[in-house]
């Protein structure tokens, strides 16, 4: 920021910024960065960051998840592709990604009204929406709902993992895939003028693709433009994180406003993730309410209790990280809903905070974990 207040661009001397935008566009840009810069953007319109309160970094309101669907077990063909039933719930809890009716989350909006309303109740205050290209994202239904609601809704732009990459998205230049991104976040999204607060969830894969890479590229010279958060699904391998941090370092993107999502079933080993820490980013627990025995995307993979999750958080704290984790649900399956016999999305509201400050987090490090550091990721520069 200059003494002036506004948004001072910086001279195009970082090779992440030279030569992607006509001049014409680029001064639009920059008046456009001045009007955000230290608020939140909503799909409601930007905010003061003060008025976030509690929120949950890495949510879903409405997606598709079909992309991902796991085959069952021959002998499981039936439940998989028969409607949801009570009796079935186990099942699906084991199973989620093996009922073709569970990825349809969008069928719910209904629900999720009702559950975002029970969020309030519980204190909640904001939900960032990682829905991006790829898995459905829908800004109109989402603008509804924070109307209704009262919760604030941030929504993301950009592209998910490779799988859902269309033909014509694969052949993009990166100047091409950044113009999209920077456009959703001030123009708006999906044909409409409801824009997106944060890029991401940017999907990766492991290994990284080209397609994925260069989608990296573009996140981190649209956030080098923008001075916005972005947040990052890695791929299912220790590795993952650090790979993708580094692709964004070189181009220029800005590690301290990244997130990287998805560390509870990511990185195990205490010392790789101190490690990984070290590289600067927030560290995300996203997957509370998720516990299954076998995670069908690896099966290398044991996927923690909320116990140990919280354990891990407690670890990082302990470590001086309390300036760095986030946490959330990640509700993207219907099962994970209260009107399906799952958690919903007050779960941490109500039962995992009070078993932090059991497990020698103090109230002060749970407000950081919940208000202050969704607060200063989301806030633009
Ligand atoms: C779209 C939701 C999503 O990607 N969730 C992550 C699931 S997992 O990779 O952690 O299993």
């Amino acid at each position: 920021m200059s003494s002036s207040g506004s948004y001072a661009v910086q001279p195009a001397t970082n090779p992440a910024r030279e030569g992607h935008f006509a001049p014409g566009i680029f001064s639009g840009h920059q008046k456009a960065m001045s009007a955000l810069s230290g608020k939140v953007q909503t799909v409601l319109g930007p905010v003061d960051p003060s008025q976030l309160g509690r929120t949950m970094t890495h949510e879903h309101l409405t997606m598709t998840f079909e992309c991902c669907y796991h085959a069952p077990t021959q002998g499981d063909k039936t439940i998989s592709e028969a409607p949801i039933e009570m009796k079935n719930l186990f099942w699906l809890k084991q199973n989620p990604y093996s009922s073709h009716e569970n990825l349809l989350l969008c069928q719910e909006t209904e629900a999720v009204r009702e559950e975002l309303l029970f969020y309030r109740r519980a204190g909640g205050g904001a939900i960032v929406e990682n829905t991006t290209a790829g898995i459905s994202r829908d800004v109109k239904i989402l603008k509804r709902l924070a109307k209704e609601t009262g919760v604030h809704i941030v929504a993301g732009a950009g592209f998910y993992v490779d799988v859902t990459h269309s033909s014509e998205t694969r052949k993009m230049t990166v100047e091409k895939l950044t113009d999209i991104i920077v456009n959703e976040v001030l123009h708006g999204a999906d044909g409409s003028d409801i824009k997106c607060g944060v890029i991401g969830e940017i999907g990766t894969s492991w290994p990284i693709t080209d397609s994925e890479k260069k989608v990296l590229k573009a996140t981190a010279h649209a956030q080098t433009q923008l001075g916005c958060p972005v947040i990052i699904h890695p791929g299912r391998n220790p590795a993952a994180p650090a790979a993708v941090v580094q692709i964004l370092q070189e181009a220029g993107g800005d590690i301290s406003k990244t997130v990287m999502s998805h560390l509870d079933r990511t990185i195990f080993d205490d010392g790789e993730l101190l490690e990984f820490a070290k590289m600067g980013s927030y560290l995300e627990y996203d997957l509370f309410g998720t516990e299954m025995l076998n995670y069908h995307y690896n099966l290398e993979v044991d996927m923690p209790s909320d116990s140990q999750r919280v354990k891990k958080l407690a670890f990082l704290v302990a470590e001086g990280y309390e300036d760095k984790i986030v946490i959330a649900h990640d509700i993207h399956t219907k099962n994970r809903l209260v009107k399906y016999g799952g958690h919903g999305y007050s779960h941490i509201l109500n039962n995992i905070v009070p078993k932090m400050l059991t497990r020698g987090i103090d109230q002060n490090q749970v407000d950081k974990i919940l208000i202050e550091n969704p607060k200063h990721w989301l806030t633009f520069n």
